[in-house]
């Protein structure tokens, strides 16, 4: 053995990933996190609209229609859109932990074509925890909730304060979130961690 890893492979010290108390409820759907998110947000016509439930442990599913406006090749989804819908659905898992984090890295494998008026059928969890970094996979099923794998990821979530969406985000944008009542109660769901 070489001992190689690679920076998707969870260190030897790495910890299980612990569900918050306060985590949503198996079953429960995990509402928008920004309304003009791509991912998630209502607010975005041609996004993808993923809706969200929290599963058991540290776990997340999802389900994603491919629409017209997500092809790439006539008829089918485009690579990137899928990438996106594996990584939001990645980013729910947020909710789950109650930790803040932002995709570090995401390697995706592209198994079947995905047609438009499919859905795909997501799912997510965290498998390790080593300081900041969140080592997470997740998988999208065409035909079913168990049917064949079309797109897998796996991906690293790197913690961050709310300071990195303040201090980075682009003014207005931070304004107008930070005056939403609604936004409020995203933020302070984070804001209760250390
Ligand atoms: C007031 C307004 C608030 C509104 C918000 C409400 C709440 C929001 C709630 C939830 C939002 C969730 C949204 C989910 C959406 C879906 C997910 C996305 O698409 S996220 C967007 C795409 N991602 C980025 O834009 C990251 C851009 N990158 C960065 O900003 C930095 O590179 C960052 C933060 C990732 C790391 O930078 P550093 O300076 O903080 O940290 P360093 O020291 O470099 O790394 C810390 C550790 O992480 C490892 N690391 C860093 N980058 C890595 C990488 N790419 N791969 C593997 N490991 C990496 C390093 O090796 C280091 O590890 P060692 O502690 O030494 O063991």
């Amino acid at each position: 053995m070489s001992g190689r890893t690679t920076a998707l492979t969870p260190p030897a010290d790495a910890r299980p990933p612990v569900r918050h108390p306060e985590a949503p409820a198996p079953g429960e759907v995990i509402g928008a996190h920004y309304d003009n998110c791509f991912g998630c947000g209502g607010g975005v016509p041609h996004g993808l609209h993923l809706e969200v439930r929290a599963g058991e442990g540290v776990r997340v599913t999802a389900e994603f229609r491919v629409r017209e406006a997500h092809q790439g090749a006539p008829g089918l989804a485009h690579g990137g859109v899928l990438a996106t819908a594996l990584d939001e659905t990645l980013g729910s898992l947020n909710w789950l932990t109650r930790v803040i984090a932002v995709t570090g890295r995401l390697e995706t494998d592209y198994v079947l074509p995905v047609p438009v008026d499919t859905v795909l059928h997501l799912d997510a969890e965290v498998s390790a925890v080593h300081g900041r970094k969140i080592y997470c996979t997740a998988t999208g099923r065409i035909g079913g909730p168990e049917g064949p794998v079309a797109v897998r990821a796996d991906a690293v979530f790197i913690e961050v304060k709310l300071e990195h969406f303040v201090n980075n985000g682009r003014p207005a944008e931070i304004k107008a979130v930070l005056s939403d009542p609604d936004q409020l109660k995203v933020v302070r769901a984070f804001e209760v961690n250390p």
